[in-house]
């Protein structure tokens, strides 16, 4: 069982998956099934998704072939049980039961599973996201399955970005072909503008001219409860909004590299469920957007903010935010366009197979 012929994908990640790297310490007769699986939490700050994912190694000396995946989804996260962290193993434990079914009872023990944790973990105070991830762990060890080293931790937001690149590049044919060309990707998490905004108010109250003058809301996390309203006699709409968002965004982005040579842009999460909540696109069929159309939405919002108090208070802020990224974080042009999508070939665009990608190729092969 050597180990296999490796591929660099420009990225600096080796994907090439062999299935001896995916059967921990299990020795495998020559003619053994070629179908072998993995098992990757989400741990997202809007909530927890499993992805159990089936694979077919046709060809050893190339990249697997993904057959399926199946998915669930719980709400909220795991974030939102800061203060009674057993609830977030039995939010675990509810989504094994999904994993039981869809692996064969006898590939369990050498099928493995990890949870990589976002934002909403990020956010919290370091006892409490470990006292969460203790319980995960837990409900881990207990289940049927095989539970690497370092199996459950918080990922960075660089890992985020790589590995939903390597998702998309995997679905989209990129990374099996003989040319180098790639889809950019964009993800952005539910928590990011949270995460963006919260360190900056010290005082806790934010004000934003993004929000109708009448709003006032408060809203806790981690034990914390900030005081989120409009500014009652101050001036709100587009503008004012995009100039807010703007000292935000100069100070936050790193552009990645990927995005210079891209020319398709294949973009989910939080930009699809914008741009469905902005009516740009429809829920089931998703479908293309320019940077222009966010921006043009964005002005109608924001302009008469009266009109979405009662029902989407926050969606002049979370559209003008997109737009002030697109634009001024990375440079899009108004005609760039944007291919938004929940899914590619029937599976979910999200870091967490390039997160079962990265897991195999660590893995010592020998
Ligand atoms: N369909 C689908 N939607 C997702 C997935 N991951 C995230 N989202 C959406 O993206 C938004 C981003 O949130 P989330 O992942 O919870 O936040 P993060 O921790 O900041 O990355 C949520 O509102 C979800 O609707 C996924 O795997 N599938
Ligand atoms: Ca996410």
């Amino acid at each position: 069982m050597g180990s296999l012929d490796r591929e660099n994908v420009g990225i600096g990640l080796d994907l090439s998956v062999g299935v001896e790297g995916v059967l921990p310490s299990l020795a495998r007769p020559a003619n053994a099934s070629r179908i072998f699986h993995g098992i990757v939490f989400d741990a997202g700050s809007t909530g927890t998704r499993i992805h159990v994912y089936t694979f077919i190694q046709k060809d050893p000396a190339e990249l697997p072939l993904l057959e399926k995946e199946t998915f669930q989804s719980v709400k909220p996260g795991l974030s939102a049980y800061a203060d009674t962290p057993e609830t977030a193993g039995e939010t675990v434990r509810q989504l094994l039961r999904v994993a039981k079914k869809a692996v064969p009872h006898v590939e369990w023990e050498r099928t493995p599973v990890v949870l990589r944790a976002t934002a909403g973990l990020r956010l919290l105070p370091p006892k409490k996201a470990q006292a969460l991830l203790d319980e995960v762990e837990v409900a881990f060890e207990e289940s049927p399955f095989f539970v690497p080293d370092n199996s459950v931790h918080i990922m960075n937001g660089t890992d985020e970005g790589i590995l939903a690149w390597v998702t998309v590049n995997f679905l989209t044919g990129q990374l099996q072909a003989k040319t180098k060309k790639t889809v950019g990707t964009l993800d952005l998490g539910g928590a990011s503008t949270q995460i963006t905004f919260l360190p900056k108010f010290k005082r806790k109250v934010f004000e934003s001219s993004c929000l109708s003058r009448k709003f006032r809301e408060d809203w806790s996390f981690g034990g914390l409860t900030y005081k989120i309203s409009g500014i009652p006699d101050g001036s709100t709409g587009f503008t004012e909004c995009y100039k807010e968002m703007l000292k935000v965004v100069k100070g936050v982005i790193h552009q990645p590299p990927e995005l210079q040579d891209s020319n398709t842009f294949y973009a989910f999460s939080y930009y699809f469920d914008i741009a469905v909540e902005a009516g740009l696109i429809d829920e089931r069929r998703g479908g293309m957007v320019k940077v222009q159309d966010y921006s043009i939405r964005a002005k109608e919002v924001c302009n008469k903010l009266s009109m979405y108090l009662a029902t989407k208070p926050f969606l002049c802020m979370d559209i003008t935010y997109i737009t002030c990224l697109l634009k001024d974080g990375f440079g899009f042009k108004d005609e760039t366009i944007l291919k938004l999508t929940q899914k590619v070939n029937n599976v979910e665009t999200s870091w967490a197979l390039g997160a079962i990608f990265d897991y195999f190729q660590n893995i010592k092969i020998h």
